[in-house]
């Protein structure tokens, strides 16, 4: 009896610990050395027991909700064959370089993957897997309600109403900017900016346009929107929608230029990368009222200092990069990612790889 509570006790204090039962069970099942892969992260369950249960490795985690220090990174990285990481690592030819020769894949829970330096994996012959689609609509999602939150002043609403703000009914206060009727700009027409229109249509928008590198004939006939060059974009739209990739041709693409040709009624929503907008630019925009409002869930810095100017302005909504942030979501991710990292090790083609 004392010895299967002691077994019982064993077997619930190792469970939890995927990485260290994994590193057990692969080990016997193999009856060789399994290659070793690094998860830089805590990461949700879905993708651990796919990766634990495999028997084709064994991991090593940072067991953390925090990120990895760099220091860790480099030094845990060396010898590894997989490289599981999120946005928050630079993926780059000094890690590369610390894990050596035996790299050969890296799989990123993320759909963006402009913190991986593609020219440094494509010369080491590294593959990279990450997660496009199974985002999409929780993303989506996110982008409407943040663009209604803005539009609607919502958080400026609920500080007054908290506050002592909320006097009387005025017909003066408190007025936004609705969908019906209007024109809505997206830039940058993918899987996500073209899931945004499908959720905006049936508020009443009259015009969709978008800016883009190439036309997308077949996305856009579909919802339907017309191609338009980004000025012209800037001129009539009265919601911009950002949610184009961050490449050297989209940094900073969303700075004065764009914002001086916006309508000073007009709404501007990123839920792309930070690093897309010129935040000193959008600032005064917002300051001098050249654009009515802004609301941002990804910045640039992340996180973005809590003393930042942007954070004082009543006309700036600013969330904590959560557009995928649903439980189902996240879980997707983290088996989507597993499975890229797996298939890479096995030398198979992955569910989603970047073309290098
Ligand atoms: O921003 C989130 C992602 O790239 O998945």
């Amino acid at each position: 009896m004392r010895t299967l509570g002691r077994l019982r006790r064993l077997k619930t204090t190792l469970v939890p610990e995927f990485h260290g039962w994994c590193k057990l069970q692969a080990s016997h099942a193999a009856g060789k050395q399994l290659p070793r892969i690094y998860v830089t992260r805590r990461i949700p369950p879905d993708g651990m027991k796919i990766l634990s249960q495999s028997g084709l490795c064994n991991i090593e985690q940072w067991d953390s909700d925090e990120p990895v220090p760099r220091s860790e990174l480099l030094e845990k990285v060396a010898g590894i064959r997989g490289l599981y990481c999120l946005l928050t690592e630079k993926i780059d030819a000094e890690v590369l370089d610390a894990a050596g020769p035996s790299l050969q894949v890296v799989s990123t829970m993320s759909v963006g993957y402009d913190h991986v330096s593609l020219e440094e994996l494509k010369k080491r012959g590294i593959r990279l897997g990450y997660t496009p689609d199974v985002l999409t609509e929780a993303v989506a999602e996110l982008t409407v309600a943040l663009l209604l939150a803005t539009s609607r002043r919502l958080l400026e609403a609920v500080d007054e109403a908290k506050n002592g703000g909320w006097g009387t009914w005025k017909p003066l206060w408190m007025c936004g900017y609705g969908l019906t009727d209007s024109t809505v700009g997206i830039l940058g027409l993918g899987r996500i900016g073209a899931a945004v229109t499908a959720r905006l249509k049936p508020f009443g928008v009259k015009r969709f346009l978008y800016a883009d590198t190439v036309p997308r004939p077949d996305m856009a006939a579909k919802i339907p929107a017309e191609f338009v060059p980004l000025d012209e974009l800037a001129r009539h739209s009265d919601f911009i929608v950002v949610c184009c990739a961050l490449t050297p041709e989209t940094q900073g693409i969303c700075g004065n230029s764009l914002f001086s040709l916006m309508k000073d009624t007009a709404i501007f929503i990123n839920t792309s990368r930070g690093g897309v907008v010129n935040q000193e630019d959008l600032y005064q925009a917002l300051v001098n009222g050249q654009i009515a409002a802004a609301g941002l869930d990804v910045t640039e810095p992340e996180p973005l200092p809590t003393d930042h100017p942007l954070f004082k302005l009543k006309n700036c909504v600013i969330l904590p990069h959560i557009a995928s942030a649903t439980v189902a979501t996240r879980n997707a991710m983290a088996a989507l990612a597993a499975s890229n990292l797996l298939a890479g090790l096995q030398g198979k083609a992955m569910g989603k790889e970047v073309p290098l």
